[in-house]
């Protein structure tokens, strides 16, 4: 009967997520230690497994769980859309919490639903941190998400330009999307705070896009949203409140010797 909980010590029983094409390492234990420097181990994409982040579940009273997240880099962050969608698969799948469940992240409690390989998050109320303003020639609206996000709007996404996003992602300490809107759909790039690149989806990044259009009406109460993947995601927003959707996959299991 494997430990409900890996024992601290241990090799470490780890799954390998892909979110829509952000990837994460994922497992659980009963310890709660800075693993830092454990996320950039295994995000490494040559010398550790890849990902863009590592999720950590552990013990919580009142909740299913709670996690620690981690970015590529070893930073912590307070949400990640794509991360609550992979690690409520895993914890399903795992036996450790039913398939609507609440855990608690560094932004606060968040609702999913697993059915199947599909996975729908009641993300935390979005915030708008600023007036849209304009800078490198580009009109930019920042909100919260669950972390914050930079997003302007463009007429093909193929003008995302990362030497702009990364000169905004430092200057506002912000993830920063280009969008395009479509008849009620969202093509999104993302350059990524703490993974310090573009992947090839951000799941709060595609809410803040999707957030942004829909407070200027230019997109109705749903969206379907197109991240860099190319993958199809659904958004929705009921009374303020914010639902992404869209497929996980496991994409291994195996033991971290460390
Ligand atoms: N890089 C983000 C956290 C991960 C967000 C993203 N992977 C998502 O799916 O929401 C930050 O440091 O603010």
């Amino acid at each position: 009967m494997k430990n409900l909980y890996t024992m601290y010590g241990e090799d470490m029983q780890i799954a390998k997520y892909n979110a829509s094409g952000n990837d994460f390492v994922i497992f659980h234990t009963f310890y709660e230690l800075d693993r830092s420097k454990l996320a950039q181990e295994l995000c490494h994409r040559q010398k550790g497994v890849g990902a863009d982040g590592l999720i950590v579940l552990l013990p919580q009273g009142e909740y299913d769980f709670k996690w620690q997240f981690y970015n590529s880099d070893g930073s912590v962050a307070s949400m990640c859309g794509n991360g609550t969608r992979a690690c409520a698969h895993y914890a399903y799948t795992q036996g450790l919490a039913p398939k609507q469940m609440r855990f608690l992240t560094g932004a606060g409690v968040i609702q999913s639903e697993v059915i199947g390989s599909v996975v729908e998050t009641e993300l935390t109320t979005p915030k708008v941190l600023s007036e849209s303003f304009e800078e490198n020639g580009l009109t930019w609206h920042f909100c919260d998400t669950g972390v914050p996000h930079l997003v302007t709007f463009v007429e093909d996404v193929a003008l995302f330009d990362k030497m702009i996003a990364r000169q905004m992602r430092y200057k506002y300490n912000a993830n920063v999307n280009y969008a395009m809107l479509e008849e009620n759909a969202l093509h999104v790039r993302t350059y990524e705070r703490g993974v310090e690149d573009e992947t090839l989806a951000c799941g709060t990044g595609m809410a803040a896009c999707f957030y942004s259009a829909y407070r200027q009406k230019r997109v109705g109460q749903n969206a379907k949203v197109y991240p860099r993947s190319g993958e199809e995601l659904f958004m929705r927003i009921e009374d303020q409140t914010l639902f992404f959707k869209g497929a996980v996959q496991k994409v291994f299991e195996t033991v971290w010797e460390h």
